[in-house]
């Protein structure tokens, strides 16, 4: 596995090492001694995925608050989609600093989301699968959210906003002092 720093501090792009031979390839999505290897977390307890219809659909900016942090690996598995994270973690050096990615099923990479960001894509495509796998259980009385259009974070997604739910459209405006984060 192929670990590459962000300028977020803790988030990792991880590249999947291929061993290729004439039916296809092998690769590994998580290792617990690499990972370990390098602090990072190595106890995932939940895997889930998401399925997206449609193109230009939003979800997030999501994260778990306190004490149910959690840290996300993530993987696009169909179609495509532009990744975003941010850094909510006030005492970080790149606290609300943001970065995007665009995941696609071919391009074998994962990201490597730490606690303390929230987290949200939207579909460059029709019909998007999205895999996580999470450090921590589901803990909906533990979870928040950002607005996807929030002037605090200010983030240009690559289309029109053609669907999201209704709970990600009505998060409250951003407040540093509703995220008290380590
Ligand atoms: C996230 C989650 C949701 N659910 C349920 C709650 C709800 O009924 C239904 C859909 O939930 P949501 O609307 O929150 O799904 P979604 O908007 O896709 O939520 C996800 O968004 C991305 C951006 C993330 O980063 C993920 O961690 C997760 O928050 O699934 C679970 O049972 N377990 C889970 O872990």
């Amino acid at each position: 596995m192929i670990f590459e720093p962000t300028r977020i501090e803790g988030l990792w792009k991880i590249g999947i090492e291929r061993h290729i031979d004439n039916r296809g390839s092998f690769g590994r999505l998580f290792c617990r001694d690499e990972f370990s290897a390098r602090g990072l977390c190595a106890d995932f307890v939940q895997m889930n995925s998401s399925r997206t219809a449609r193109a230009g659909t939003v979800r997030g900016m999501h994260l778990q608050l306190p004490p149910h942090m959690e840290v996300k690996l993530v993987r696009c598995i169909r179609g495509a989609i532009e990744d975003v994270v941010c850094d909510l973690r006030s005492a970080s050096p790149s606290y609300l600093q943001k970065e995007s990615f665009v995941l696609d099923a071919d391009d074998d990479r994962l990201l490597y989301i730490p606690t303390g960001c929230a987290h949200g894509f939207q579909t460059l495509t029709d019909d998007v699968e999205v895999f996580y796998a999470m450090s921590h259980v589901f803990s909906p009385g533990s979870g928040t959210g950002i607005r996807f259009d929030d002037p605090a974070l200010n983030i240009v997604w690559p289309l029109p906003v053609t669907c999201i739910s209704q709970q990600d459209r009505t998060w409250p405006p951003y407040r540093a002092a509703a995220f008290s984060l380590p």
